[in-house]
């Protein structure tokens, strides 16, 4: 479960992103962020996984409050939440396998446990033929899986995604959706920004219009639809 109460986000230099933001996301749930460029989306993502924090207001995660986590704590909240970005962020120097397994070995996984992970769920994503390959050898599509198994790996509660069609072609963008759709049948809660207009009319959803720092619609199954 995600609570935001009163989120309010100015950044240093005076924009302020995010201004009064209240929404509760039900565990289990699938949910796209859609918006005009510059609406704050990415703010309000950011601040889920602590990468922002708010100026004033309270965001709750699955019980952990992050207004008050201290520090040292960001790891454990990072390791209850997934996150899935438009330009991938995988690591050039290390092979698929080692991608995946890096975000287990983090928090201390005994080899055993790391291989059977690691393997289900490169399984998952289709991968299992190209687990040594390097990042710079695959396509936008398998990096892109490879950064969703990433993401999986420790079985977070909630998946969260930047815009992570952003950088596809159409059909890869499809590829992709369905291993989303995967994700969230097995009961994760996927929270993803998103332009691509078609699939969030395709593949329906709970839609969060965010404008002007501000939900101005939240709709179940709503439409990839907003004023500006
Ligand atoms: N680190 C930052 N410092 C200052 N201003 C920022 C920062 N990040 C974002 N902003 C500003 O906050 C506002 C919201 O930006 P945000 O990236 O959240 O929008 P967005 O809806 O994700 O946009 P896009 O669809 O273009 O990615 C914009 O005016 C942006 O310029």
């Amino acid at each position: 479960m995600i609570v935001m109460k009163d989120v309010y986000k100015k950044y240093p230099n005076g924009v302020v992103a995010a201004n009064g933001i209240n929404i509760e996301i039900n565990r289990g749930e699938f949910v796209y962020v859609v918006g005009p460029s510059g609406a704050g989306k990415s703010t309000f993502i950011k601040m889920m996984y602590r990468e922002e924090a708010p100026t004033s207001g309270d965001i709750i995660i699955n019980g952990i409050n992050l207004a008050t986590l201290r520090n040292k704590r960001v790891p454990y909240l990072r390791r209850q939440i997934g996150v899935v970005f438009q330009d991938f962020k995988l690591l050039p120097n290390l092979n698929v396998y080692e991608n995946v397994a890096f975000a287990l070995e983090v928090i201390e996984e005994t080899p055993q446990d790391i291989r059977k992970k690691v393997n289900d769920v490169l399984a998952l994503v289709g991968l299992t033929q190209k687990v040594r390959m390097f990042p710079n050898e695959l396509s936008g599509g398998e990096q892109q899986r490879v950064s969703i198994a990433r993401s999986i790996v420790n079985v977070p509660k909630v998946v969260i995604a930047d815009e992570p069609t952003g950088n596809l072609d159409p059909d890869t963008s499809w590829d992709i959706m369905k291993i989303f759709e995967e994700i969230n049948a097995r009961g994760t809660t996927i929270v993803m920004a998103t332009h691509n207009k078609e699939i969030v009319n395709t593949i329906r959803h709970r839609v969060i219009v965010v404008e002007g720092g501000l939900i101005t619609r939240d709709e179940y199954g709503g439409e990839y639809a907003y004023e500006s």
